[in-house]
């Protein structure tokens, strides 16, 4: 089985690539969604961030996650202690989903903190979707409807486009000039070796 990470700033495009290997019938872990899953599940994480960040982060089961995004993206060291807690239990949780679907020759997972969350230890090979800062900012402002300088405090919380470009195997090039379904395509022809 070869593990494919997906990564890239806000707005980059990673969803939209991995709809493409999800064509091929990849199986693809989304990181962001099944992290949110565990916020809400998980008693591990749960009590941790309430230990943080005090009771009412939570609203009974669920968490504040405005409360929670307010907290951490422009705050260093509160991102630093909300991803201890949550990005181990979340790499637990992928690696069960992985053991669960060994009959797939590749599978892949979506996560935009690829890098910072340590993934690439457990992954084979890792792509960088790329497209230019502004073009991400406004795709993503147009689609969660936040502000602009919302878009911003995330893009900051993450590595930048060339730290990740410099740790990846693969680019795709996802600037409205270059083919997504071309450029997954040749990856997969590429990888076709290693399995
Ligand atoms: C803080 C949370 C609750 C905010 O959720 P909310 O729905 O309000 O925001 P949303 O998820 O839309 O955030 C938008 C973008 O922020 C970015 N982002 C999310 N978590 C992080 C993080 N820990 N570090 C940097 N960027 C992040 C992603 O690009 C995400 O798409 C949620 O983002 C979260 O639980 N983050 C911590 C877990 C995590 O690292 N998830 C990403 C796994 S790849
Ligand atoms: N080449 C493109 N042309 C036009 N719109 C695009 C293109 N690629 C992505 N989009 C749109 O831009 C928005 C962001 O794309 P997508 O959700 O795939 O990014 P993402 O990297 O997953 O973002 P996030 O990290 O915020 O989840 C989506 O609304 C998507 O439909």
């Amino acid at each position: 089985m070869i593990k494919l990470g997906v990564t890239g700033g806000i707005g980059s495009g990673k969803s939209v690539v991995c709809d493409v290997f999800r064509l091929h019938d990849i199986p693809v872990f989304d990181a962001d969604r099944e992290a949110k899953k565990l916020n809400d599940t998980s008693p591990v994480i749960r009590e941790k961030l309430i230990n943080n960040f005090g009771p009412d982060l939570y609203q009974g089961n669920k968490l504040d996650r405005k409360k929670l995004a307010n907290l951490i993206f422009n705050n260093a060291e509160n991102l630093r202690i909300t991803n201890a807690i949550i990005h181990p239990e979340l790499a637990k949780y992928f690696e069960k989903w992985v053991d669960q679907r060994k009959h797939h020759a590749v599978i892949a997972i979506d996560a935009a903190v690829l890098y910072e969350a340590g993934f690439q230890s457990l992954l084979d090979k890792t792509i960088v979707v790329m497209a230019p800062l502004e073009t991400r900012i406004e795709r993503a402002a147009k689609r969660d409807r936040l502000s602009k300088e919302q878009i911003t405090a995330r893009a900051n919380s993450q590595m930048n486009d060339e730290e990740k470009a410099g740790l990846a195997d693969f680019i795709i090039h996802n600037d409205g000039r270059h083919s997504l379904l071309e450029q997954v395509a040749q990856i997969l022809q590429d990888i076709s070796t290693l399995y």
